[in-house]
């Protein structure tokens, strides 16, 4: 696992503007927080947060209904829409987005997400065990007899894993740590950023 403090973010051609608004995208594996902090971090930086997952939720319904109906590729390019338009509008006046935790599955969406201040929130299986026992929404991780939810969690982090880092412009551990001390974190991390783009 690295440690963020030793990682200063990447730096690419595409850099956003370091003059536009703020704009930052969170990815990570299912349950590692990116609704939660999200909501925290667009709060900190006075932008709207908007959840791709809600969107979709807001515009044609239930998850696991879209599963069951169109199946995951279904479900996917409603994912890239939204993503899509969730940065139409953030590009314009800020915005945290947080993304569903395969929308690193589609090339397309990394490319998008790699011309922005993406954080990838790296989380382990100890740590969300609790959190995916509590919470049964997700139609990947339903109990099925042949695998049980934590065993899905696993193999699809693992199948992911190396898509994460390469569209992550910066990594934050968030194994432990508050909801709040964690979204203090990811906004220290996108001001240093700015301002190592000679941004305000
Ligand atoms: N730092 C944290 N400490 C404890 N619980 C957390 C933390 N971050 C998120 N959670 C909890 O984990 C669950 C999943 O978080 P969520 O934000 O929905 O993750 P994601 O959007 O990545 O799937 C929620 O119940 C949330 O309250
Ligand atoms: O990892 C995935 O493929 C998914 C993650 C979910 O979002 P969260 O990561 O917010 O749970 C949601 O988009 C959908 O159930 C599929
Ligand atoms: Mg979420």
């Amino acid at each position: 696992m690295t440690d963020p403090s030793s990682v200063p973010p990447r730096r690419r051609n595409s850099d956003p503007d370091p003059d536009g608004p703020d704009v930052l995208c969170l990815i990570g594996p299912m349950a590692s927080g990116k609704t939660t902090l999200g909501r925290a971090v667009a709060r900190h930086l006075g932008v709207p947060f908007i959840d791709t997952d809600a969107q979709i939720v807001a515009h044609h319904g239930a998850i696991a209904d879209i599963f069951a109906a169109d199946g995951e590729d279904g479900f996917r390019t409603l994912e890239t829409e939204a993503l899509r338009q969730a940065l139409e509008t953030a590009d314009v006046h800020g915005g945290v987005i947080a993304t569903g935790g395969g929308a690193v599955v589609r090339a397309e969406n990394r490319e998008i997400l790699g011309h922005r201040f993406t954080v990838y929130l790296e989380i382990d299986e100890e740590t969300v065990a609790s959190r995916i026992e509590r919470d049964q929404h997700r139609p990947l991780l339903s109990r099925q007899e042949d695998e049980e939810p934590l065993a899905k969690w696993c193999r699809i982090f693992s199948e992911r894993a190396g898509l994460y880092r390469e569209t992550a412009r910066h990594i934050v551990d968030v194994r432990s740590g508050t909801p709040s001390a964690n979204a203090e974190r990811i906004v220290d991390a996108y001001r240093r950023f700015r301002t190592s783009r000679g941004g305000i």
